[in-house]
């Protein structure tokens, strides 16, 4: 569904991203991790069309998207979420959601509706009347998470959704991620809490100082010495290996 071939995104004399590769298969839940600075949120700039990269090519559904500007992406189904939510802070939870809904729906009524929908499906049913600057950080999460839903996306940019959250918000929310999945939305997701990209993710992408370090299954990833090296540690990787062979 998505393809980015060698992009190369540069600020200036920094290289952000440099040759970075990857696909994401139809249906998928795709991981993107690696340590701070690496250049995941720049990519995911790269590919929803927020940057233009200095080299290389986005293509999504077999069509190349990569002169194509982000609110044609958005129309064509790709959507993101934002690392730090800012919500329209004088609009309650209804309207802020409805934001998304009117890309596809111009009649108020309609993106009303979709919005108390999404708002459901990601669990705000209880919050739709409330002052978005009233939510937890968790409510604020979930809120991004039912902005981008509202564009109805084909293929949804996570970019960290489960930062912040304690262990508890996150048990919560895993399951919300994997259910919009299975009703047919690709996801790419952007993820430090590794205890969630082993548990939801089929295929994870490394990127380590702008360059794609490793791919491969999450078990695969914790086992690859270059991935310990620069980002999990002996430790977590351990760790990680013991709930991976648990899960199995
Ligand atoms: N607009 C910009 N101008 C200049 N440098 C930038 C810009 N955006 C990002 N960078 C730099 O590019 C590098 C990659 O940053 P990026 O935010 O993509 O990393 P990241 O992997 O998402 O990190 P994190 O996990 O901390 O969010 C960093 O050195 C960052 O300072």
């Amino acid at each position: 569904m998505l393809s980015v071939e060698d992009i190369t995104m540069r600020f200036g004399g920094l290289v952000a991203v440099g040759g970075a590769s990857l696909t994401v298969p139809k249906g998928a839940i795709v991981g993107l991790i690696g340590p701070n600075g690496a250049g995941k949120t720049t990519l995911f700039g790269v590919i929803a069309g927020f940057l233009k990269p200095t080299s290389g090519r986005v293509s999504f559904e077999g069509c190349d998207i990569t002169a194509l500007p982000a609110h044609v992406r958005a129309q064509e189904g790709i959507a993101r979420t934002f690392q730090i939510v800012q919500p329209f802070a004088g609009l309650n939870v209804r309207e802020n959601i409805a934001v998304g809904a009117f890309l596809r729906h111009r009649n108020s009524a309609d993106a009303h509706a979709l919005a108390d929908a999404v708002g459901h499906r990601v669990g705000l049913g209880a919050d739709l009347d409330k002052p978005a600057s009233s939510l937890t950080v968790a409510g604020r999460k979930r809120l991004e998470l039912a902005r981008a839903l509202a564009t109805e996306p084909k293929i949804l940019l996570l970019d960290e959704v489960l930062a912040g959250l304690n262990p508890s918000e996150i048990r919560d929310i895993v399951p919300v991620i994997r259910s919009i999945r299975d009703e047919g939305v690709t996801i790419l997701m952007i993820e430090h809490v590794m205890q969630a990209v082993m548990n939801l993710c089929e295929q994870v992408y490394v990127l380590a100082q702008g360059r794609m370090i490793a791919q491969g299954t999450p078990q695969d990833v914790c086992e690859d010495p270059h991935v310990v090296e620069a980002y999990l540690g002996r430790g977590a990787a351990e760790r990680l290996r013991t709930v991976g062979a648990n899960h199995a």
